[in-house]
């Protein structure tokens, strides 16, 4: 996989204040990263520095290979981005805003611009008003403008921040779709955490300026403790042990508790069906990304 985006030793100082220190990160392309941290904690200041709006006091940003301090055009024709909520003019159809934004760079033929609207799923508002368009349609037109040139990375801050849940499920649905059918490199930087652990493969939680710990989602959902409240607990316990070697322990009358590994919770939940038992309902507990984030953050100043 060829690395889309890589920092080495990024630091930015405001006076004498280290904001960012020292960060390192390489994204690659189809990878949907998340940059995690409580409010203040530098993400934005880390993204300025990305697209070029700032410059980093030290260290080295690379976008496909070109760094931004020496091949700065180069970089940044790779890249589309969303920086807070995206500048739209709402008095103009969504067509006519891609229009005059699609009109500052040659490569973008009419095409290309039916094509990013059919990609973000706003084909059937197109021609009406931006100031008609929800929350969630204006961020689609937003990110349909972020890739029409077609960027190899896409740089999005805060990107659900407003969203109602429906929202939120359609954004994620259409970030994977960039990355995974596109191969889109997707750098999502948020401080809402459950919002980044279902949409993304890697996180890197950010405290203070540093990057203090660098995950892969599915390796902490392998850590996922779970417990089932179901009509029959004892059967439940001899199936993942026969069929999984999990030990479970029966935790009330009704209640089993295991500590799943690799196995997905689904696969259980369908033997268990098919085996006859009724589940109520069951939960996940622990070492989910949220822990980790509260752990890694605490007593981080919220400003
Ligand atoms: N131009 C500047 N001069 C001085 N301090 C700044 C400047 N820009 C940002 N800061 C400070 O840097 C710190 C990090 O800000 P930043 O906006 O990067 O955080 P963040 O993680 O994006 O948080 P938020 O989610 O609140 O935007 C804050 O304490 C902020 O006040």
């Amino acid at each position: 996989m060829a690395q889309v985006l890589e920092l080495t030793g990024v630091t930015k100082k405001f006076g004498s204040k280290d904001i960012v220190r020292d960060v390192n990160l390489s994204v690659s392309s189809s990878e949907i990263f998340g940059f995690l941290g409580p409010n203040g904690a530098g993400k934005t200041t880390t993204i300025r520095m990305i697209v070029g709006l700032i410059k980093p006091s030290s260290g080295q940003i690379k976008v496909c290979g070109y760094s931004i301090r020496n091949d700065f055009k180069k970089a940044m024709a790779n890249v589309g981005c969303i920086i807070e909520s995206p500048d739209m003019y709402k008095y103009f159809t969504g067509m006519e805003n891609l229009q005059h934004f699609a009109a500052m760079d040659k490569r973008i033929t009419r095409e290309r611009i039916d094509e990013v609207v059919e990609m973000v799923g706003l084909s059937h508002r197109i021609n009406d008003k931006v100031s008609t368009y929800s929350l969630g349609m204006r961020q689609r037109l937003g990110i349909a403008q972020a890739i029409m040139g077609r960027p190899k990375l896409l740089i999005l801050d805060e990107p659900t921040n407003g969203l109602d849940p429906a929202g939120i499920a359609e954004f994620r649905h259409l970030i994977r779709k960039l990355a995974y059918e596109e191969g889109m490199a997707v750098f999502i930087s948020s401080h809402i955490l459950s919002e980044l652990q279902l949409v993304c493969d890697t996180v890197a939680i950010v405290s203070k300026g540093r990057v203090v710990k660098s995950v892969k989602v599915n390796e902490i959902a392998q850590d996922m403790i779970v417990e089932w409240y179901l009509d029959k607990p004892a059967k439940a316990l001899e199936i993942l042990k026969e069929r999984w070697n999990i030990d479970g322990e029966q935790t009330r009358k009704n209640s089993v508790r295991a500590g799943i590994g690799a196995v997905r919770v689904e696969d259980i939940n369908q033997m268990f069906f098919n085996e006859g038992l009724i589940i109520s309902y069951c939960e996940s507990h622990g070492n989910s990304l949220e822990d980790l984030f509260l752990k890694l953050t605490e007593g981080d100043e919220i400003v």
